[in-house]
Order: C-alpha cells, then structure tokens, then sequence
C-alpha cells in the first residue's frame, strides 16, 4: 500500500534530519532580535566544530558565542545586509581571532521567514575551504618557485649563448662568430649591391710589451684596446677578436673611400694609444689592412686574406699605418 502524505512528510523530514546531522558542512540558523541574532538551530558539524553541546550554543546571543566585539559586528553585519538586500550572498570568512588553527569558510547566507511572515531569520551554510585554499598557496608557492627556476635558467641559457659567440677576455664577437655572420652579410650585401669592407688590426710590437711589462699588463692593453674599438663602430659593424692581439671588424654598407676616410681618422685619434698602469706611460701603435667586397674578393677567405696580405704589408713597412689590399703606398692624410 503507498503511504499517506503524512507518511510522506514524515519521512522526508526524517530524512532532512539525518542529512543535516550528517553533513560536514555547518548549517545554522539565526533569529533577528532587535539589533542582535540568536542562534535557533545549528547542525552537529558546526557544534562540534565550536566545541560546546547542541543545549549550550542554540538559544545564545551571537555576541555571546563570539565574545570579540570587533569580529561580531562584521559578522552580524553580513547577516544584515541579507536581510535588507532579501537576497542569498556567498563570501570567504576565516576564524582569525576567534579560533585557532585558523580555519577558513566558504559561507552562503539566505534571508527567511518565520511562519508568522514577521520574523526574520538568516540560514547559512559554511564549508571549510581550508584544505584547498592551503593546497592552491602551496601550488602557487610551487608556481613562483618554478618561475623563478625557469627565469634563472633562461639567463644562464643567455649567458652560454653569449659565451660561445664571444671572446672570454675582450668580450668582443670570436672568431666563429664572425665567420657566420661574414658569410651572411657577403650574400646580403651582394644582394643588395652594396660593398663590405673588412679592417683587419694587429698591435704593434706586443710580444716586447709582454716581455717588458708581463703578461697581465698585456691582458689589459687587449681589453682597452677592444673597448675603444667597439665604442667607434657603428652598430651594425662586427667587430672581432680574430686571435691574440690581431683583430678583425666588417662594416657592411662602407665602400671603401668612406671607409678610407673614418679608418684614418679613427687611427689618428687612437694610434698610438697612450696606456697607464706602469711606471711610466706607454704608447702602443698598430697596424691597419683593409680589403672591401666585392672589389677584393666576393668569398669569406679571399677577402680575409686581402685584408691579411694589407696588414702583412702595414707591417713590413714600418707598422703604425694603414695599408689598402692591391694597393700600393701606405694611406695617408
Ligand atoms: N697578454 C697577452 N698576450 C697575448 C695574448 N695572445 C697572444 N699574446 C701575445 O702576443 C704576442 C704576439 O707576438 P708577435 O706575433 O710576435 O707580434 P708582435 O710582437 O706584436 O709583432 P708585430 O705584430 O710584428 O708588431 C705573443 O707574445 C703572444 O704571446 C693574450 O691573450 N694576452
């Protein structure tokens, strides 16, 4: 036989019941009093959770379950304005200064009323988010953590990509380098019909200025040497430490009566250049080769080589001057 609808109603409530003592989430009730709130009902989660007996905490004023005055205001305060807006709300709540560990809620609030249609009551639920708010810092700790591994990765990635494009003591472009990028600009510049001209430099009488003033003093030749010759050129130029104290530089776009002009000029301020740091100050010259593309040569090797023979020619002349391939005489002012 089905059962009667008072059958029904009692077995529904007995089910609500058992779900509300059952339930993890706290479940409360509150009646309005004036400007207070009396707690008329609260599950067995919640009571437990607030350590008191079901007969000690129902039927007591919110102000006396939260003695903090501070903290009571903000919470009757929410209950409020579910009662004036007449509208559910959802927020987050922790139990800082009421309860220790702190525990954090995720609490829904709903306005009710009474059989009579007067009396106004709040019902809330309140989950315990604490478990995953602290799994969601612990990943974001995780998160930041890995950032920063990865941020530290790329740098060290940007560091060896330098490393292995540039010269340890000079910090200018190596050999490598520079013979990669020769090969591209030659084809970009054929391209393009314009010339490329190479400036092979070696100082002067390097090995005496070693032998006169130690090898560290020579280190430190190079490297103001280099920081001159990398402060004269144009951005586009690459310049090389092609080996010991000889280097090489490619202006792509110079023709080489413009590159005549600033070569000579630039060795007329810099060579011979007056170095500090001994007992008294010397002077260090160098010598100059230049060869252009596609005058001198359209391959990589055949212009290097041009520049190189200019150079050996610089050399054998008397050093400190500049010296054009397949042309004879020094350049002069
Ligand atoms: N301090 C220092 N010396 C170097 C470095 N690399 C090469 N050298 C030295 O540079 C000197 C080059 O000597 P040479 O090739 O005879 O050239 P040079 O004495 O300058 O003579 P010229 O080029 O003909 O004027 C050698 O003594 C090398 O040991 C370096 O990184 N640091």
């Amino acid at each position: 036989m089905p059962p009667s609808d008072e059958n029904q109603d009692a077995v529904d409530l007995h089910l609500l019941q058992g779900m509300l003592d059952t339930m993890s989430d706290h479940v409360f009730i509150l009646r309005a009093e004036g400007a207070r709130y009396r707690l008329v009902y609260c599950n067995p989660a919640m009571d437990t959770f607030m350590n008191h007996s079901d007969a000690l905490l129902c039927g007591r004023y919110l102000d006396e379950i939260v003695p903090d005055p501070g903290l009571c205001k903000k919470i009757s305060d929410n209950y409020t304005r579910v009662i004036q807006a007449g509208a559910p709300m959802r927020y987050e709540e922790d139990t800082e200064g009421f309860s220790t560990p702190i525990t954090i809620f995720e609490t829904t609030l709903s306005p009710l009323l009474g059989r009579d249609g007067n009396t106004t009551y709040v019902c809330g639920i309140s989950r315990n988010i604490t478990a995953r708010r602290n799994a969601e810092a612990a990943l974001q700790k995780t998160n930041a953590i890995l950032q920063q591994q990865l941020e530290e990765n790329r740098r060290l990635h940007d560091q060896l990509e330098q490393e292995a494009i540039r010269d340890p003591l000079t910090n200018l472009f190596n050999r490598r380098y520079f013979m990669e990028s020769l090969q591209r600009e030659l084809d970009r510049a054929q391209r393009g019909q314009y010339s490329l001209t190479l400036m092979m430099v070696d100082l002067d009488y390097f090995k005496q200025l070693n032998d006169q003033h130690g090898h560290s003093f020579g280190d430190q030749v190079l490297v103001e040497f280099s920081q001159r010759l990398a402060q004269s050129m144009r951005k586009e130029d690459v310049v090389c430490r092609w080996g010991g104290e000889e280097f090489l530089i490619m202006m792509p776009g110079l023709a080489l009566t413009d590159a005549k002009c600033r070569i000579m000029e630039w060795q007329k301020t810099h060579s011979p250049m007056n170095i500090t740091g001994t007992n008294k100050p010397i002077e260090v010259s160098f010598s100059i080769g230049l060869a252009t593309a596609p005058d001198h040569g359209l391959l990589p090797d055949d212009i290097i080589n041009a520049a190189d023979k200019a150079l050996y020619q610089a050399k054998e002349k008397g050093r400190n001057q500049i010296r054009i391939a397949g042309e004879n005489g020094r350049l002069a002012p």
